[in-house]
């Protein structure tokens, strides 16, 4: 594992024993690192989409790329008004795939790569919404009722773990025993967290982190001097257009909503941002494999 990858996990591991060890149960503490992490990794990893298919773009071709990213947030946004649960289901599938995908930057799959990819996902998914199942259940609550889902919390986590480590070792027989024991130690760490700090941590430490990590590594030959500086700088545009954004739209909704409604609109928010970049990402994580 390259440096940066197994220091960001260890911050992210400390955030989780110093919440265990000195904040149990303290919000202001989970609202804290949750704002800190998507401030610094969590959204600008996705600030660079437009650079990971052609690092010198011009301005026709920033124009085009735009075009096509505001098109598909759009066409996403309609379909979360009209038809919600599939915006949702789409939602975590895709999620899921762009999670489990990361997880495989520095380790090939060949075979049955997209199920490899979706059954990590879900794994961590779901130990993270069931984790906190009471929380995730209250934000749903004005879309829909999942009350009567809480049983198939184990089996799906269990199902998932298993089907993902053994598509892991068929690939991959020698590393699968990373990929178990990283499961494990983090699967029983993130469900005992608090929905937002489990989410954020595993978020940013273990997929935004590694992600940016990649893109800073295959970009950094077009960066000229100063390589990382210009890395920063270029993250930053789209990182404050992102933010003021979603800032602005909370500010606006704040009044109308209540705060678990206000946390579910951050995430229908986050995912409309997401669908384009999910779909640039995998561009540009399959053409570097092949
Ligand atoms: C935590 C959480 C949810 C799921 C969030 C997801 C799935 C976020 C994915 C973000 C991605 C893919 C970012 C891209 O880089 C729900 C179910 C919406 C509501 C309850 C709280």
């Amino acid at each position: 594992m390259r440096g940066i990858e197994l220091y960001g996990k260890l911050v992210g591991l400390s955030i989780a024993i110093l919440y265990f060890l000195f904040f149990e149960g303290n919000t202001t503490f989970e609202y804290i690192f949750f704002a800190l992490v998507l401030v610094t990794i969590g959204i600008p990893h996705g600030a660079i989409d437009h650079l990971l298919l052609s690092p010198n773009i011009n301005t026709k071709g920033l124009f085009k790329f735009l075009a096509k990213y505001i098109s598909i947030i759009l066409i996403y946004l309609v379909l979360w008004i009209y038809l919600p649960l599939l915006a949702l289901a789409a939602f975590l599938l895709m999620s899921a795939y762009h999670f489990g995908q990361s997880h495989f930057i520095n380790f090939q799959i060949n075979k049955l790569k997209t199920a490899t990819y979706i059954l990590l996902g879900t794994y961590y998914l779901s130990v993270i919404l069931w984790g906190d199942f009471a929380y995730t259940k209250n934000l749903l609550e004005s879309m829909l009722n999942i009350q009567n889902m809480e049983g198939y919390g184990l089996p799906i986590i269990i199902g998932s773990f298993l089907f993902a480590i053994l598509l892991i070792a068929y690939n991959q027989p020698s590393k699968a025993y990373y990929f178990i024991i990283e499961a494990v130690v983090m699967g029983v760490i993130l469900y005992q967290l608090p929905l937002l700090l489990s989410f954020i941590i595993y978020f940013g430490f273990w997929h935004a982190l590694p992600s940016m990590n990649e893109e800073y590594r295959v970009l950094k030959k077009f960066l000229g001097k100063n390589q990382f500086y210009s890395f920063i700088k270029k993250l930053m545009p789209f990182t404050a257009i992102s933010l003021g954004g979603i800032w602005m739209l909370l500010a606006i909704f704040y009044t109308w909503m209540s705060p678990n409604e206000l946390v579910l609109f951050f995430f229908i928010l986050i995912s409309l941002i997401s669908a384009p970049h999910i779909w640039f990402m995998h561009m540009f994580l399959e053409k570097k494999d092949s």
